[in-house]
């Protein structure tokens, strides 16, 4: 059975993040770092990027969220992603965790691993090949890309929530969040999303805003994906290309009205899980 989650569920997440403004604090990629802290400022929210080991965890108890991206991992960038996870786990503070490109190289997915072991990660998002790989269902990354999953995606997020203990939020045309037990499905979005590097980061980004202001981070993923998707809706009916879609997808998200989102998200609930 299906319903239509009520959109005004979205905006009034949106209005705390840009009422409350929330830190989010990343250690993250260096391809797509200035694209985070800027979509983070565009949500309403205050980006700060933090990696070296000597502050990470000091940053991490004074945050919203934390974000950790293994974008452009290091042995030593880990060190301090579980050095500022775990001082997160004892200050409350949700953490986002994105696997980008587990599947691709063994060094990608031990990391993830890893961190899931010595972190307790509040959601885990990540593409339908990251998420196959990670739930154990199977899956293919090439790069960072998403070759796609065995079998089907709903059955393969609840495993990787169930696996993992996290809610998972898993991207693509249709955006799937669970946290093993409800199933939320986002419609909104673009393909000119996937034509674009930081993307996927970018909707971390803004999962981590929405994780900072709301507890259920079921419904915080949703929303954050939701709005990220209707900006990029609006973004692509005016852009020329990929870069002028990038502006606009900027532009979008900033100026968001409250009711805009609360008509336009488009996010169904699915029960019998
Ligand atoms: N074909 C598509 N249609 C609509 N939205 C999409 C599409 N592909 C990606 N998106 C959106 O783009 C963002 C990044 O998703 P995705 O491309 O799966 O991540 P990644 O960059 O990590 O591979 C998400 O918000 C997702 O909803
Ligand atoms: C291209 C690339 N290589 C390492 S990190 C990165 C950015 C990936 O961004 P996204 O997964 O959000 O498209
Ligand atoms: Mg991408």
């Amino acid at each position: 059975m299906e319903h239509i989650m009520d959109g005004r569920i979205c905006a009034e997440i949106l209005e705390q993040v840009r009422s409350r403004r929330p830190l989010v604090h990343h250690i993250t990629n260096t391809v797509t770092i200035n694209d985070c802290a800027n979509i983070t400022l565009c949500a309403g929210a205050a980006p700060v990027m933090a990696e070296a080991p000597e502050e990470s965890a000091e940053m991490a108890a004074v945050a919203g969220a934390l974000v950790l991206n293994i974008g452009t991992l290091s042995t030593a960038q880990v060190a301090s992603m579980i050095l500022a996870g775990r001082r997160a786990n004892e200050c409350g503070v949700p953490v986002v965790l994105d696997p980008v490109g587990a599947g691709a190289t063994r060094m990608r997915t031990d990391a993830v691993l890893r961190i899931l072991q010595e972190v307790q990660v509040a959601v885990l998002k990540g593409n339908a090949g990251e998420i196959g790989v990670l739930a154990g269902t199977g899956g293919t990354v090439r790069g960072v890309d998403s070759c796609g999953i065995v079998g089907d995606a709903v059955d393969a997020a609840v495993a990787c929530a169930l696996a993992t203990g996290t809610v998972v939020s898993m991207t693509g045309a249709t955006d799937v969040v669970t946290d093993g037990r409800r199933v939320l499905l986002v419609e909104n979005g673009n393909p000119m999303m996937d034509r674009l590097s930081g993307t996927g980061c970018m909707a971390a980004s803004v999962t981590g805003a929405f994780a900072a202001v709301e507890g259920d981070r079921l419904l915080s993923s949703a929303s954050a994906l939701a709005a990220f998707g209707l900006a990029g809706e609006r973004a692509a009916a005016q852009a020329r290309g990929p870069y002028s879609f990038r502006t606009a997808l900027f532009d979008e998200l900033s100026a968001m009205k409250l009711a805009d989102l609360a008509a336009g998200a488009r996010v169904r609930a699915r029960h019998g899980v």
